[in-house]
């Protein structure tokens, strides 16, 4: 057999290999939901045999209906509105709620700012005894127990910071019921680790005084997933333990994939499945091109935070390397911008300083690797811009995510250049379907035409919602031409298979780089940005493919041809490019984008109210006085004046809290302080006295929108 024929064959076979692969993985779908099914009938049936009612073949029984009437009904409205201040349930929580009550493991995925923790706070207030709440992070543990603490729920942590007194307080309360204790946070750590908590939390069972498990960030358990914690794989142990207490297992996204091995991994295979939908709508997805100077792509990134944000609204840069993150941060520094960086090569003090320096609006950009993660649940995020792009859809979607949690209009803006593709490959080519998930991304990036939301709805498999116009592919009535590329396609692959039958091998960069010389003698116009492109979309299409190699120092990203070249090279497969050729293109301008509803000007209003009201009341309510919901409405009636957005706010808020404020108003109005014209004048007043003609001010809003009302 000659060495051709042998490459040839070797080739086709390469080919019905990726096929069979294929068939494969379509297999392993179905049976994935064949599984699925199973479980859900044989849960249907045990129900059935338990209530003694035949089920009739061909007649679907009658799934449990979580939105019907339960007997906590009444009791739960009343902790829902007097201890946490909500006035009604977002989609999914009452279900959720009424699934635990009636102690049944459940399955939460709702997106990020959904409002989880309502589901197990609220049943853990009506259910006597104590609800254990796992977490992975003390961060977001303490601002939970702060939260609670505001409410007057007695909710405690047990972890490393916690002090002998309370460690005391809350074994005491665990073993004999002492004191008052409804919710208690820990690490997935206590549980693997501290044998004298689990004996505590023994007694608290025997003794029927643990209501609920509730495992947040459930995510962390499953290594298909994207934050995987070793800690979290040894939680199945409190279902075996306590297998009559629920487990409630929370995360904003979680594949079908992951779902399964966390429900695995959780030993909860009955549990209900409560999945919202992934969709942020609040939030604005742009893919921007990026320059291959990188001094231009600060230019861009700072001109976009000076422009669009120059109240100085949060925002974080998500970098690819530390170094990076250095850089840029010191860089935006230079332009004015209020920025710092943060990353995991810093020690604990410093990256908590600078958290913090962000969280009080010290600082208003933070910039860092995906260290800076999960945990921060800052609401007033405004923009989410990524310097690189990210090692998958799902990193993609949370990190973005972190973006606009109150509800108001954000914007996630991604830079996009092909050279960045081998950067992130050669870090995740190792991980489980690590390439495939950076394709994935990479797709997204380079689609001009395809709205952006839809690619989360997809790898979500979610079905399509209306994106209304909110990101750039539909924002955009952009002119973008299918460019028939296959002559050049073809030049690159009998370029790449030249080099490699004389065993070279090029980088991206250095293909482009001799396609440009090649090009010139094909009397092809391709710039080399579209030629990067070229290379990532025959990379896509499995025609070309990457190879590594590892030295001393790194892993080297290589282009070889793949198995589909020979289809290029016999001229049998058609390459397009799509290329914009009139203003849109990706580098547009951004102003455009930006509709009258996210006018800087009206959020900054928005939130000092807010920030006013809370004050009239102490305090007393946990998170903002007016809902997210509450807010999209107002956004979606775009307001045009700070007036009339004032007068909208009045009437919702006089609507939920009419009373508590009218009171309020009398008091200071029976006071007979001076009013606003004094304030502005009597300028060293003291800064209380100061604090509450302000708020009076906001009240008069309040009532004068009541009257209207
Ligand atoms: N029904 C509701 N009506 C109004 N506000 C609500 C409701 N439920 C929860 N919230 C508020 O929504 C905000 C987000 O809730 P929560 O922190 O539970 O979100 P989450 O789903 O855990 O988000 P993340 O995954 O980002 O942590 C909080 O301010 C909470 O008080």
């Amino acid at each position: 057999m000659e060495t051709e024929e042998i490459l040839e064959e070797l080739l086709s076979v390469e080919v019905e290999i990726q096929d069979v692969q294929g068939q494969i993985k379509v297999l392993l779908d179905q049976q994935e939901k064949l599984y699925e099914r199973q479980s859900e009938l044989k849960l249907i049936l045990e129900s059935c045999q338990a209530s003694g009612s035949p089920a009739k073949e061909g007649v679907p029984t009658a799934v449990e209906n979580w939105s019907g009437h339960f007997e906590w009904d009444s009791h739960a409205d009343d902790v829902r509105f007097n201890v946490f201040g909500i006035s009604k349930y977002r989609a999914n929580q009452r279900e959720i709620i009424n699934a635990v009550m009636s102690r049944r493991d459940v399955l939460v995925i709702m997106a990020a700012g959904g409002g989880k923790s309502l589901c197990y706070q609220l049943p853990a207030l009506l259910r006597d005894g104590v609800a254990l709440v796992v977490s992975p992070l003390l961060s977001l543990i303490q601002d939970q127990v702060m939260g609670l603490a505001a409410l007057g729920i007695p909710a405690f942590m047990l972890t490393s910071t916690t002090s002998k007194e309370d460690e005391k307080f809350i074994y005491k309360a665990l073993e004999k019921g002492e004191g008052e204790l409804k919710i208690l946070y820990v690490t997935p750590e206590k549980i693997s680790k501290s044998k004298r908590f689990m004996s505590k939390l023994e007694k608290c069972h025997h003794a029927g005084r643990l209501s609920l498990i509730s495992v947040d960030e459930a995510h962390c358990c499953s290594q298909w997933g994207h934050d995987f914690r070793p800690d979290y794989k040894n939680l199945g142990i409190l279902k075996t333990q306590f297998p009559s207490v629920p487990v409630l297992a929370l995360t904003a996204t979680a594949t079908q994939k992951v779902q399964n091995d966390l429900i695995e991994m959780l030993h909860i295979s009955k549990c209900v499945k409560f999945v919202s939908t992934v969709n942020r709508p609040n939030l604005f997805y742009i893919v921007r091109e990026k320059s291959s100077v990188g001094k231009v792509v600060i230019d861009e990134i700072a001109e976009f935070i000076q422009e669009s944000y120059p109240n100085k609204e949060s925002g974080i840069v998500y970098c690819f390397s530390r170094k990076e993150c250095q850089q840029v941060a010191n860089e935006l520094l230079e332009r004015g911008i209020s920025a710092d960086y943060y990353h995991a090569d810093m020690d604990v003090n410093a990256r908590e300083k600078v958290h913090m320096r962000w969280s009080n609006n010290k600082l208003q950009v933070i910039v860092g690797t995906v260290a800076f993660g999960m945990g921060i649940n800052k609401p007033d995020v405004r923009f989410v811009i990524h310097h690189s792009l990210s090692k998958s859809m799902e990193t993609y979607y949370q990190e973005s995510g972190r973006a606009g949690r109150d509800g108001l209009p954000s914007e996630c803006v991604l830079f996009f250049r092909p050279a960045d593709v081998p950067r992130q490959s050669s870090m995740v080519f190792y991980e489980n379907a690590g390439l495939q998930n950076l394709y994935d991304i990479v797709r997204f990036c380079q689609s001009r035409r395809q709205c952006r939301r839809s690619a989360f709805f997809r790898h979500f498999a979610e079905p399509f919602q209306n994106c209304n116009g909110m990101c750039d592919n539909c924002a955009y009535s952009s002119e973008i031409k299918d460019v028939d590329v296959s002559r050049q396609a073809k030049l690159m692959v009998s370029l790449l298979q030249d080099m490699q039958d004389n065993d070279q091998r090029l980088t991206m960069l250095q293909l482009v780089d001799k396609m440009k010389v090649k090009h010139k003698e094909l009397g092809s116009d391709l710039k080399k940005e579209e030629m990067e492109q070229l290379v990532v979309r025959l990379i896509l299409d499995r025609i070309l493919k990457e190879e590594f190699q590892h030295t001393a120092y790194a892993t080297n990203a290589y282009v070889t041809t793949g198995p589909l070249a020979k289809q290029v090279l016999q001229g049998k497969k058609t390459i397009k490019l799509e290329v914009s050729t009139g203003q849109k293109n990706m580098a547009g301008n951004l102003k455009s984008v930006k509709r009258s509803l996210t006018s800087s000007d009206l959020r900054v209003k928005l939130d000092e109210l807010r920030k006013e009201l809370s004050l009239v009341h102490g305090g007393i309510f946990p998170h903002s006085v007016l809902s997210s919901e509450q807010i999209s409405m107002l956004s979606s009636q775009r307001p045009n004046s700070i007036e009339e957005l004032e007068r909208m706010i009045g009437k919702l808020k006089a609507e939920k809290y009419g009373s508590r404020i009218l009171e309020e108003i009398n008091k200071y109005a029976d006071s007979g302080q001076p009013g606003d014209a004094a304030l502005n004048e009597n300028q060293d007043c003291d800064s209380r006295f100061r604090k509450k003609l302000k708020t009076k001010k906001a009240l008069v809003v309040i009532e004068s929108s009541e009257d209207e009302a």
